[in-house]
């Protein structure tokens, strides 16, 4: 059963989602290699955690310096980087430069190539970030729902959430747009040892229900993020949870 915890609003959500980020960042700096492994979603993660991380870095140990970090991104837009719609271009423009310098290691699909050149492309690219492991195994990744279920850019139906053997998938036929985009696949996603499920405002409480509480077949792909071992938390303000009758955890945010 996975954690649930409860915010009034983004504004108490954001602190406590950087708390956790600098928290296993400072964890991770004292474990094997010394290295914090990061996978980041897009849409708006990006604002929540530019806004949040820089003062919640400036309150860490200094074990969580960002220097230690590889961060990664658990699903790109094929688009230039400079496109309003790239997750790295976004990440770049508006997180990294309020990070300390020198900041992380940032891998990011390479732009230009087509989908499953890009896909190939990356999984060489975090293969080679995590040497001697056929499936990275991420100390956390940050993942978002859409409305529909979706996370990364795994959506309902797709065949990608069958995808048991490539750990990036590329695809043509994204129902968010941009429709080509990259992706971890699950086997990443639950290789993890740390996953947090971030959701904000009223129109992800329909599918929040559906996810934790309904036991629909086949299970959406949000609700297909089961860690083999790993700790899994959902992180919601009250306007998505609204729906929930399970047992959740009230934060005040203080
Ligand atoms: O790049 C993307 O589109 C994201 O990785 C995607 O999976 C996102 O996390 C969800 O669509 C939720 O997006 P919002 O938090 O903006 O609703």
């Amino acid at each position: 059963m996975a954690a649930v915890s409860v915010f009034p609003s983004s504004r108490e959500l954001g602190p406590a989602l950087a708390r956790i980020v600098t928290e296993a960042a400072a964890e991770a700096a004292h474990g094997e290699g010394g290295r914090f492994s990061l996978g980041l979603s897009g849409g708006s993660l990006v604002e929540l955690l530019a806004r949040e991380l820089p003062p919640a870095l400036s309150a860490a140990p200094a074990a969580a310096d960002p220097a230690r970090w590889l961060v990664a991104f658990c699903d790109e837009r094929l688009v230039p980087p400079e496109h309003p719609e790239s997750t790295c271009g976004a990440y770049r423009a508006q997180l990294l430069p309020r990070l300390p310098p020198p900041g992380p290691r940032v891998l990011s699909v390479t732009p230009g190539l087509g989908p499953a050149a890009a896909a190939r492309d990356y999984g060489e690219q975090l293969r080679g970030a995590f040497p001697g492991q056929e499936v990275p195994v991420f100390d956390l990744l940050v993942l978002g729902v859409g409305p529909d279920g979706h996370t990364c850019s795994l959506f309902p139906g797709h065949p990608l959430l069958q995808e048991q053997d490539e750990i990036v998938a590329a695809l043509k036929d994204s129902p968010k747009p941009p429709a080509a985009r990259v992706t971890l696949t699950l086997p990443v996603l639950n290789a993890a040892r740390s996953v947090l499920v971030v959701a904000a405002g009223a129109s992800k409480a329909p599918v929040l229900k559906r996810i934790l509480e309904g036991k629909e077949e086949p299970p959406l792909p949000a609700a297909l993020v089961r860690p083999r071992s790993g700790r899994l938390r959902w992180l919601l303000d009250e306007a998505a949870a609204a729906e929930l009758s399970i047992p959740t955890e009230k934060h005040s945010g203080v």
